[in-house]
């Protein structure tokens, strides 16, 4: 199977000034996650890589830069899933943590669970070696605060932010597919409040057969209808490719129950998917030397793989 590797830097709506970050950032990560197929690594070791990358970037909404709760703090959701087994490992309200995808991870492969939350989850990062960062507060950034208090000064919508949640999905020689998704959740959110991303089936689904997805957008809304699952499963059962299902449900959701959303994915086959009904959102896939990227509607650019991340405006 011909190794491929797609992801996003989150669905929403995107400033002029932010959209270079975010491009480069997606570009990069693709490179570093396809890096890992490349020397023949497994899918699962690529999204986590791609996810690590941006969650280590102050342009995305995962882990450095994550947008903030209503009390100021950052408290972020991830999952992973494995496609060859469905083995899943998710996480939800982690704090002062870098890279909460390495604990999905971890919770998938030596928790004996699915999904740890609260003191059992701290304890369990613990036991498996990691670090909390000392003191506490170190991935607020000045962006995030800043729009915080745009948000409390606003109507006080969880739907009109800049999205920023990550996610990558990789098929590698093996024909083995893999998701992962990471997020801060949305600016303002109560305390506790749990997001899409690290509901399986909702925010991040895969199994082998069926392909992969990611999603982001308003996570209130898509846990509602299960997308990541319903997208292919669909395509499954109707012999319907996963793209134009992609795009139908996606804007099914919207209409029946409002939100935007927006997601990458492969089919079983590697095929890639991208779709989205948020104004913006940046994706990037590497296949071969090739990486194709873009963040608007119907925006689709190709370069090299080993040239430098492209310097972009909005259309
Ligand atoms: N930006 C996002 O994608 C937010 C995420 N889906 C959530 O609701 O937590």
């Amino acid at each position: 199977m011909e190794p491929v590797l797609i992801l996003h830097g989150g669905a929403g709506t995107v400033s002029e000034d932010r959209a270079a970050g975010k491009l480069r950032g997606v570009v990069l990560a693709a490179r570093v996650g396809y890096q890992v197929l490349a020397a023949n690594g497994t899918a699962l070791e690529a999204v986590v890589q791609a996810v690590r990358s941006m969650e280590a970037d102050r342009f995305f909404n995962a882990g450095y830069g994550s947008v903030l709760n209503v009390d100021g703090d950052v408290e972020m959701d991830a999952s992973i899933m494995d496609g060859a087994t469905r083995a899943t490992g998710s996480l939800s309200g982690i704090r002062d943590l870098l890279h909460p995808i390495s604990l999905s991870r971890e919770v998938m492969l030596h928790s004996g669970h699915n999904f740890l939350i609260g003191e059992g989850l701290k304890a369990f990062a613990l036991e498996r070696g990691f670090r909390f960062l000392e003191p506490p507060g170190q991935l607020v950034t000045q962006y995030a605060k800043d729009s915080l208090e745009a948000w409390k000064e606003s109507d006080q919508s969880y739907r009109n932010g800049e999205g920023g949640t990550v996610g990558a999905v990789a098929i590698d020689e093996q024909g083995n597919i893999a998701a992962a998704t990471s997020t801060g959740g949305v600016t303002g959110k109560r305390m506790g409040r749990v997001g899409d991303t690290p509901i399986i089936g909702s925010g991040t689904f895969a199994d082998n057969a069926l392909g992969g997805i990611s999603l982001t957008g308003d996570g209130d809304i898509i846990m509602k209808v299960c997308l990541a699952f319903d997208v292919l499963r669909t395509a499954q059962l109707t012999s319907r490719d996963v793209q134009s299902v992609a795009d139908e449900l996606l804007d099914a959701m919207s209409a029946a129950l409002g939100g935007t959303a927006g997601l990458v994915g492969l089919d079983g086959a590697g095929n890639v998917v991208v779709a989205h009904n948020s104004q913006h959102m940046a994706w990037a896939y590497q296949r071969g030397d090739t990486v194709a990227y873009g963040i608007s509607k119907d925006d689709f650019n190709l370069q090299p793989a080993n040239e430098n991340p492209p310097f972009v405006s909005l259309v």
